[in-house]
This record gives C-alpha cells, sequence and structure tokens, in this order.
C-alpha cells in the first residue's frame, strides 16, 4: 500500500529553448498524490541546481497550471525566497525540497488551501523560490503561511559554511504587479 497524499500534485518543468514561446516552454512531467510516487519522481529528475539557467520547476496542485493567467492564481501572489547566485548549489537544492515537502505534507494547516504551487525559477542573475497563494487580499493567511514558510527554511539543515540567516526577508508580491512591472523590482505588500 502506499502513503496518499491529501491532494495530488503535478511536477512542470519550463525549457530553456530560446526558439519557443514561454507557454510552449512550459510542460507539465507527471502528476503524483503517494509520498513513494514523490520520492521516485524526485529522485529521478535532476536537482534545480543542476538545470540551465532560464529554466523552472513547478510543482502545482493538480488542475492549476503555474501561470498569471490560471484562474486560480489570476488575483493571487507569491511568497519569494531570493537565492543569493552565490548559494546557488547549497541553498537550491535544499530549500527547494523543503518547500515541496512542506506543501506536499500540508504543514501550512487552515490555511493550506490557499496554497497553489510552488516555482523554482534556475537564473544567472540568482535563483528564486516561490510559494504562489490563490488570493493577493487574504492578507491573514498569507501572513500565516509566510511565517510558516521562514520558520522552515530556518531550521533546514544546512551545510556549515553556509552563514545565518541564509536570506535576507521574505516578501509576498502580488501576481498582477509582477506581471505588469516597469521597473525590476516590485513592491512588497507583506514582508517576514
Ligand atoms: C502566458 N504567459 C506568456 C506567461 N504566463 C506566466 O505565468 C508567466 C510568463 N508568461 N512569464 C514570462 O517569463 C518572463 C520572466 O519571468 P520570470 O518569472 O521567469 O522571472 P525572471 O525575470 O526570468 O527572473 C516574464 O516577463 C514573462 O514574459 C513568467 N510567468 C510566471
Amino acid at each position: 500500500i502506499k502513503h496518499p497524499l491529501k491532494h495530488k500534485w503535478a511536477l512542470w518543468h519550463l525549457s530553456a529553448d530560446r526558439n519557443k514561446s514561454w507557454e510552449n516552454r512550459l510542460n507539465e512531467i507527471c502528476a503524483f498524490d503517494t509520498v513513494e510516487d514523490f520520492w521516485a519522481l524526485y529522485n529521478n529528475i535532476r536537482p534545480p541546481s543542476a538545470l540551465q539557467w532560464s529554466c523552472d520547476y513547478n510543482v502545482f496542485r493538480e488542475g492549476i497550471r503555474p501561470m498569471w493567467e490560471e484562474e486560480q492564481n489570476k488575483r493571487g501572489g507569491r511568497w519569494l525566497i531570493s537565492i543569493d547566485k552565490v548559494r546557488h548549489n547549497d541553498l537550491l537544492d535544499i530549500f527547494w525540497l523543503e518547500v515541496l515537502l512542506a506543501i506536499i505534507g500540508e504543514q501550512f494547516g487552515e490555511h493550506g488551501e490557499e496554497i497553489c504551487g510552488a516555482v523554482a525559477n534556475i537564473r544567472n542573475k540568482g535563483d528564486k523560490i516561490s510559494i504562489w497563494t490563490r488570493d493577493a487580499s487574504n492578507s491573514a493567511a498569507n501572513i500565516k503561511i509566510g511565517e510558516i514558510l521562514k520558520k522552515k527554511l530556518l531550521s533546514a539543515d544546512l551545510p556549515a559554511h553556509i552563514p545565518h540567516p541564509p536570506f535576507d526577508v521574505l516578501r509576498y508580491e502580488n501576481h498582477d504587479e509582477v506581471q505588469n512591472k516597469s521597473g525590476s523590482t516590485v513592491k512588497a505588500r507583506l514582508t517576514v
């Protein structure tokens, strides 16, 4: 018997193929709804740190595409973890797994239903990991999710050479502001 997860999730991958549109670079890899199938998948794909620059991994609830335009995303936002570019190999993979286990393991309590999924952006300028929530105006839920996320990341078992704290503040950004941003940064609606 396999141990069922509370919900079904799907892994997506954004390829580095510059000749394709963003949407055509985004492919669903496979879905999983048991602990064993999650580990079988996770242990058989490259970790984020081994992907090419400009690739993404996404793990979203089944039925929600990892795109701003999706009905369940468009009024939402993201908790953004910016990973210092020198920490690429150390932190990216550790934090990504922490975030995945917290989400599929329903570690966010009553607010877990607000979570749509997680994204890892592998970028030359510095990697990003984010948790997308469905309602940017639900500050009570988003703050609770951010606090639980921060506590989880700070309690992760990090290599000795990583200075503490391993990241700056976590910022919550609204998707519609990220999507239509003019400058390089977007105002943080919440920080923890
Ligand atoms: C339906 N559709 C086209 C569409 N729908 C989307 O949902 C969506 C996009 N396009 N994205 C495109 O990637 C660029 C980099 O964003 P980035 O978050 O990778 O960040 P970087 O600037 O590469 O660090 C975005 O500027 C956007 O062009 C990103 N994105 C989430």
